[in-house]
């Protein structure tokens, strides 16, 4: 992969929690200088950290910006898409518009700006913002290979990235989208359990952080099944066996399987 900077100027549509951790990993990684951002947002207080903390250039006007820009970043709340490209829609046009949108379709992206304009779209997750994010990339008619490489390389900053299909955009939410808030409820919840045991909140909840860190690296890693390495950690008689046999009175697996078919439905939903 090149390491070369990225030479085009990118505009992000909503300064919000996204956009940072993805400006943050395009500064880091020297991929992008600070004058080739542009940040709106309605929110003075947004924009002014936006200015303070990296030094891009921020303002309210999402027209304005567009037009700046080669590559446009949709990070805005879903329910706010439709207002947005009633305004940067046509602006849009011979721009490359990279949406993080949970459920926005690539085609209502498009006929909300004539049709014409190439799209992108991703689903990054929240860990971006420490540079350990997981982004799903799919890309719509028209797009470039060298837009996808571009869009690639934005993501890579903020963490790992993967193309998929369109139709898969709901079950990437449903998983490594929303994902992030499922492992805080479990971290939450192993701190509490090491805490009815005895240890003070702030042990208890760097134990449970880094197990699930550590867990997760062994996955990547040595790249075995989930399955196999937690028959590693079980002894015959032994204390996991105990603990893993009341998590499946709880019913954790179905819980799990059905937390991401739910937020899977609630994005298609949202892009009705
Ligand atoms: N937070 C997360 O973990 C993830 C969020 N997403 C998606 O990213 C998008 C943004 O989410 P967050 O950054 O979390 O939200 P956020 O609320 O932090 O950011 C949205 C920003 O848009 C601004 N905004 C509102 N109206 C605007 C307008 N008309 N023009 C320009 N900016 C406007 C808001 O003031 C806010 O700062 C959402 O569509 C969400 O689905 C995707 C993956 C993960
Ligand atoms: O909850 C949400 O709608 C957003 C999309 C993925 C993560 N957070």
């Amino acid at each position: 992969m090149s390491n070369q900077a990225l030479t085009r100027k990118i505009a992000f549509i909503g300064g919000g929690q996204m956009a940072e951790a993805l400006i943050g990993g395009l500064l880091a990684a020297q991929l992008c200088r600070p004058d080739q951002l542009w940040a709106t947002d309605p929110v003075p207080a947004r924009l002014e950290h936006l200015k303070q903390r990296y030094g891009i250039q921020v303002g309210g006007q999402n027209r304005e910006a567009t037009l700046w820009a080669e590559v446009v970043v949709l990070a805005v709340k879903p329910q706010t898409l439709d207002s947005v490209l009633k305004e940067i829609g046509p602006g849009l046009k011979d721009r490359l518009a990279v949406s993080v949108i949970a459920g926005a379709p690539i085609a209502r992206i498009a006929a909300g700006c004539g049709g014409a304009t190439r799209i992108i779209r991703t689903m990054p997750n929240q860990p971006s913002a420490v540079r350990e994010g997981m982004t799903a990339v799919a890309a719509g008619a028209g797009v470039a290979e060298d837009d996808v490489a571009c869009v690639r390389r934005m993501f890579e900053s903020i963490g790992k990235v993967v193309p998929v299909e369109e139709r898969l955009m709901d079950a990437v939410t449903g998983l490594s989208g929303s994902g992030p808030a499922y492992v805080f409820l479990a971290i939450e919840a192993l701190s509490d359990g090491g805490v009815k045991m005895g240890l003070s909140r702030e042990t208890a909840t760097l134990l449970a952080a880094q197990t699930v860190l550590g867990a997760a690296r062994m996955v990547l890693e040595t790249g075995q099944h989930p399955a196999r390495l937690k028959d590693q950690v079980t002894s015959p008689g032994g204390t996991t066996i105990a603990g893993l046999h009341q998590l499946e009175q709880g019913g954790l697996r179905a819980a799990l399987i059905n937390a991401v078919e739910a937020a899977a439905k609630r994005s298609q939903e949202l892009g009705r």
